[in-house]
């Protein structure tokens, strides 16, 4: 039943720009004195859209990161917050469980095996319900509500019925799957019509809203047509829901300004003398996560090490981990053998106050993450599968001077558009071995031609330009069946493969000319 919103005491609260999110952009950080502060979260999902809300003047309605707070709107550091609480039988059944433990392992690419459990879908339902609920609650008559990730996938439709008024899209930041695996989750049904009862229904890649789109086709047996410029169009509950590729990004600007800075160059320095001086830094920056290939790239270090191809004295290697979901048993398990990889790395390699391998697990400030990118000589980001990956788009973006590399496995959403990357199949051991040296040995000048093409794609292509991309066409969707459906050519360079590189990896010359080695 639509909702009343015709209360005046309240309607002053309410904003025409609406973000929905799981987590908030901050999380309540309860010490264990007693005393409570607020925190950056975790994640690629608050990178991005932390600088889009604030440029647009709107609100976010998520969750703070702590079971059973009931906490009233605030406004932190220009941010307006609308906290949703959660329990801990939600934080079990909807986030660790459903969301964390059915879904995202589903989604990419069944990395470890999905559970499926009808309590924790109970969960996720109930809590989607309390999203759109305050979502409905947060937004000014006709406002526009941007709902996001695979956390509140019901919220679209479950908002449209209690707020006609409003115009809704949605935006998927990890993988969607192809039919075959989309079609095991015993709750299909139900999530695709969740997801269509938004105007506008967003990916990362083409590839994501093809298998969409191809799904509500097959299993929804819905009416569906291309649209010029990519993406599609699916006649549903009497509407036209619009489908379509939204590359996401980081604010690249504000990225190169600071990596500039002369504190963070001044950092960079005091890190590689801290490192022992070393010839050559390599970096990886994750959340803890099985689906980052950490182990993969220790696997290829620690063999390049054994076969005397890299010098541990010269060449070391730096690895933040950022802690996620400690309570799922896969990620405890992770952290189990990553740390124990790291240990026998350093056991066999290292020298008194020397270990080849830097292991952080914790969260670093933002200049000092930023120092870091700038110190390191070649970035390794291997996942087996990543919506996008944000933080090769932030190691390029601190490459103003053209200098570095990185290794990018192909199986990123950033692999499609970063193509001069040493791009790379995570499997395949003896291969990303053999990238790693030629990234680490490559000329400057084949050094300066790939990191000016890739600099220069992400600093051209940034979050704002993704936000606007994506609310420009959404302004433009939700229309009824009987209308003739618009005919929009997006402004947006969509990738033209999907995460796959090509069997031979484009090169630029040093002239800058691209070509092809094999
Ligand atoms: N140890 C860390 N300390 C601080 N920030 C981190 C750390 N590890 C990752 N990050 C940040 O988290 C974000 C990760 O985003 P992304 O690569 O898209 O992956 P995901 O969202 O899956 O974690 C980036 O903005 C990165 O800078
Ligand atoms: O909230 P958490 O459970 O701690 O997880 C953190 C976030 O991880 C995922 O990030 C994704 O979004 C990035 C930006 O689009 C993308 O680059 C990355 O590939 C994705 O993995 C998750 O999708 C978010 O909801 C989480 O907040």
């Amino acid at each position: 039943m639509p909702l009343d919103i015709s209360d005046e005491t309240t309607t002053h609260d309410r904003s025409d720009f609406v973000v929905v999110a799981n987590r908030l952009p901050v999380d309540l950080d309860e010490r264990p004195d007693g005393s409570t502060a607020w925190r950056r979260s975790p994640g690629g999902l608050v990178t991005a859209l932390e600088p889009v809300l604030r440029s647009r003047n709107g609100c976010w309605v998520g969750w703070p990161g702590v079971a059973d707070r009931e906490i009233a709107p605030f406004t932190h550091d220009g941010l307006r917050i609308h906290p949703v609480r959660l329990g801990e039988t939600d934080i079990e059944g909807f986030y660790e469980g459903f969301s964390n433990s059915t879904l995202w392992p589903l989604y990419h690419d069944v990395v470890v095996k999905p559970t499926f459990d009808r309590e924790w879908w109970t969960a996720y339902r109930d809590v989607n319900r309390r999203y759109a609920q305050a979502a409905a609650a947060a937004a000014a008559p006709g406002a526009t509500v941007w709902v996001h990730d695979y956390q509140l996938q019901l919220v679209p439709r479950m908002l449209r019925e209690l707020r006609p008024d409003v115009t809704i899209g949605f935006f998927l930041h990890i993988p969607f799957p192809p039919v075959e695996l989309f079609a095991q989750l015993p709750w299909r049904r139900s999530v695709m019509e969740g997801m269509l009862g938004a105007d506008l229904v967003g990916f990362h890649l083409p590839g994501g809203a093809e298998n969409f789109v191809v799904l509500a086709r097959r299993l929804l047996e819905l009416e569906t047509r291309p649209v010029t410029g990519g993406g599609g169009e699916i006649r549903f509950d009497g509407r036209i829901v619009r489908v379509g590729a939204f590359p996401i990004s980081i604010d690249s600007a504000d990225m190169a300004t600071r990596a500039r800075s002369e504190s963070v160059r001044r950092r960079a320095r005091e890190i590689r003398e801290d490192l022992g001086n070393p010839e050559q830094i390599l970096l990886g920056v994750d959340r803890l996560d099985y689906t980052k290939g950490i182990d993969l790239r220790l696997d290829a270090l620690g063999e390049l090490y054994d076969e005397g191809r890299l010098d541990p004295s010269r060449t070391v290697m730096v690895q933040l981990a950022t802690p996620s979901r400690e309570q799922v048993e896969q990620y405890a398990l992770m952290r189990t053998s990553i740390e124990t990889q790291v240990g026998r790395i350093n056991g066999d390699h290292g020298q008194l106050g020397r270990p080849p391998v830097h292991y952080l697990y914790q969260p670093v400030a933002r200049d000092e993450l930023i120092a870091l990118y700038v110190a390191a000589d070649v970035m390794l980001v291997t996942p087996l599968r990543d919506g996008m990956n944000l933080v090769a788009k932030e190691y390029v973006a601190c490459r103003s001077e053209h200098s570095g590399a990185l290794v990018l496995s192909e199986f990123t959403g950033a692999a499609s558009e970063l193509e001069q990357a040493y791009l790379v199949n995570p499997h395949d051991l003896d291969f990303v071995k053999d990238t790693i040296v030629a990234a680490l040995e490559q000329s400057p000048e084949q050094r300066r031609a790939r990191m000016a093409a890739l600099h220069a794609q992400v600093m051209a292509n940034d979050v704002h330009h993704w936000a606007r991309t994506f609310l420009d066409t959404l302004a433009v969707s939700g229309h009824a069946t009987d209308e003739p459906p618009h005919e929009i050519a997006m402004d947006w360079r969509l990738p033209s493969t999907g995460p796959f590189s090509p069997t031979v990896s484009p090169v630029l010359d040093p002239a800058g000319a691209p070509s092809v080695t094999p």
